[in-house]
């Protein structure tokens, strides 16, 4: 296995309260590697601790206790001129881009490079290249407030990109972007990470952005990870309710209105009907099994609600079925055996 990317090693972060009130533990003993090259998602609802988690990685944060290592330095540790190193390693954007208005396209994505005290020449010569790289040679010469959402973003990510970094963050990058351009400069880092060989480590509070561009997530709550892995991995057997949540909206199936009225945790009577959540993966996802169900074990199944969709690449599916009481341990032992995985959500009936 290569060394990790960045290494959280039992990191805590606490912050002294006002009036003597007790800390506020913003993270607690987080350990976490993230792969070289790989495109991994840290997400999480408001306050739970992302931007803590991915201002350590930059240094600006510091952790109260544990390691944070960056390409093999230990960050919390770092003077501050070994800081400055670590800083041209790791590229960073914002939800709210963070140009200077009074700086052109270009002027902006020079601005690392002027600071690093590259030679004129070499600063034009690379700036025009960055501006190629992420589509916006027509907008040269514009300033921030000509320029769209999407285009800012994309004047973010060149000026991130200016040093050559290894490590790109990105800090809720499409939260103010639309979703046509959500979805092109999601493809954008994408391309860079694939071209470059450049590891992304994002923050989110979309399962979207995770399904479509990270290969891997890892889930925190109330400072806490509460569950990490590969994406396809987690998508298909989620194990923390937080994951569950996440993953509802994304995966486009929920019980319908119809039936959350009258869900149960248990049946009401023999006649009773399970609902049943049936995840499919891999190759299952587009095998007929709930046909086979019908035919081969005379199960009658009612499909409520459904939907297919990729994940890196792989087939994934969810659907929610209605299977008769009498017949469910059956049900689930044929499907399970064959790859699916199934849950009782409810009852009705
Ligand atoms: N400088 C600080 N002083 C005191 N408490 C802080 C400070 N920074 C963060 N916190 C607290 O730490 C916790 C985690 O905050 P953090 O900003 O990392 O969460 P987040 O997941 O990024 O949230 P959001 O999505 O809203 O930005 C919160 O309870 C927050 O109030």
């Amino acid at each position: 296995m290569a060394e990790p990317a960045i290494s959280f090693q039992g990191v805590t972060r606490r912050y002294p309260q006002k009036g003597g009130a007790g800390d506020v533990v913003a993270l607690q003993d987080i350990a976490l590697d993230v792969p070289q090259g790989a495109i991994t998602g840290i997400i999480g609802r408001s306050g739970a601790g992302k931007s803590t988690l991915l201002r350590m990685v930059n240094g600006l944060e510091r952790p109260s206790s544990g390691q944070v290592i960056v390409n093999g330095h230990d960050v919390g540790a770092a003077s501050d001129s070994a800081l400055r190193g670590i800083r041209r390693e790791v590229g960073m954007i914002f939800q709210h881009f963070n140009l200077l208005a009074s700086r052109t396209v270009a002027q902006n994505i020079a601005l690392p490079l002027e600071i690093a005290g590259v030679d004129p020449l070499n600063i034009s010569r690379r700036v025009e290249e960055l501006i190629a790289r992420v589509g916006l040679t027509a907008q040269t010469s514009r300033y921030p407030a000509e320029l769209s959402g999407g285009q800012k973003q994309r004047v973010g990510i060149a000026r991130a990109l200016a040093t050559g970094p290894r490590v790109l963050l990105s800090d809720e990058a499409t939260s103010a972007l639309d979703p046509d351009t959500t979805r092109q400069v999601l493809d954008l880092l994408k391309d860079i990470n694939r071209d470059l060989g450049l590891t992304i480590l994002l923050i989110t509070h979309e399962m979207a952005v995770v399904r479509d561009i990270c290969s891997h997530v890892a889930v925190i709550e109330a400072g806490k990870i509460v569950e990490a892995g590969e994406t396809y991995a987690v998508f298909s057997r989620p194990t923390h309710p937080t994951t569950r949540s996440f993953l509802q909206g994304v995966t486009g199936v929920a019980v319908p209105q119809f039936v959350a009225g009258q869900l149960r945790p248990e049946p009401d009577s023999p006649q009773a009907e399970a609902v049943v959540q049936i995840t499919f993966t891999g190759r299952h996802a587009t095998d007929p099994m709930l046909a086979r169900l019908t035919s081969e074990r005379g199960v009658s199944v009612n499909i409520l609600a459904g939907a297919i969709e990729e994940i890196g690449d792989k087939p994934f599916g969810s659907l929610i079925v209605g299977l008769p009481l009498a017949r469910l341990d059956e049900s689930r032992r044929f499907l399970e055996e064959h790859g699916l995985l199934t849950e009782v959500l409810g009852y009705v009936g």
